[in-house]
């Protein structure tokens, strides 16, 4: 068993005390190509990538250890599970964004999940990032609510977000992740981010249906600590320099401010 490692969570938490944004481009799986991805990985390196998150809710193609590989291979950047099962498990990743579905009410995704993985991670010695992950509405359903068979908090309710992410601090989650889900019509809304801001200490992810710099900013100015991007990238590898732009503009402001 490797030694327990904390430096991805310290990174995320001195980032957010310090409000130094981040920004993680999600990798699908079932989606790379695998020619074209060393390019596309010195590409995000080149634009200053933070994370790497790599996952999805249904996976059918296993190729995420080939995939962590060549991350690691092309770059410097962290590869983090984002896991849609104990079946997402790999133990060459850096961490697993260890998420408890709290904005549901299906045990499975609670606690279940979790239960199985949970011996598998310690002889991993992959480190563990606690992690509130919440689903918010967002114009259709989406493929993270129909896998997970749970209705997300109605996106006109940040008081229902704020509360929910209250809890899961409580409960002792170190991060919140807002998610709208992949592809997402809308992505989280401002006030929903603003009110987790004013309620949890922790770092807040935010991803789902980010796809321009200014739904990237608007986030940032809400609160978020990471923006994620995936389907956005996928369909138009142009998007990924505009959100790293995005993020840095806003790091620079905070630098001259
Ligand atoms: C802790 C462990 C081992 C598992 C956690 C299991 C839990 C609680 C998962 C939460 C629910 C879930 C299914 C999350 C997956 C989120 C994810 C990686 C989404 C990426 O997008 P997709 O939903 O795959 O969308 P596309 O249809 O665009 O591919
Ligand atoms: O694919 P997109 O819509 O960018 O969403 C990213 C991620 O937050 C989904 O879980
Ligand atoms: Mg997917």
């Amino acid at each position: 068993m490797k030694a327990a490692n904390h430096k991805i969570a310290e990174l995320l938490s001195v980032r957010s005390v310090d409000k130094i944004k981040s920004f993680a481009v999600l990798i699908d799986p079932d989606k790379v190509n695998f020619d074209t991805f060393p390019a596309f990985l010195k590409s995000a390196e080149q634009h200053g990538v933070d994370f790497f998150f790599v996952g999805g809710s249904l996976i059918t193609d296993y190729s995420i250890r080939e995939l962590v590989a060549a991350i690691h291979d092309h770059t410097n950047i962290p590869a983090i599970l984002f896991p849609g099962s104990s079946l997402h498990i790999d133990s060459s990743a850096d961490a697993i964004l260890f998420l408890s579905l709290i904005s549901g009410r299906n045990p499975d995704f609670l606690i279940g999940q979790q239960v199985v993985a949970a011996p598998l991670l310690r002889q991993s010695g992959i480190e563990i990032l606690p992690t509130g992950y919440m689903l918010i509405e967002s114009g259709r359903m989406t493929t993270v609510s129909y896998i997970s068979n749970t209705t997300p908090i109605p996106r006109n309710k940040p008081g229902i977000a704020a509360c929910t992410a209250l809890a899961g601090e409580m409960l002792g989650l170190r991060n919140i992740f807002l998610d709208a889900g992949s592809g997402a019509e809308y992505p989280v809304p401002g006030p929903v981010i603003a009110a987790v801001r004013q309620t949890v200490t922790t770092p807040i992810i935010v991803g789902g249906g980010i796809d321009s710099y200014e739904k990237a900013f608007a986030a940032l100015e809400a609160g978020a600590d990471v923006v994620v991007v995936g389907n956005g990238i996928e369909q138009n590898p142009e998007l990924l320099p505009e959100i790293a732009a995005s993020v840095k503009t806003f790091n620079s402001q905070l630098l001259k401010a």
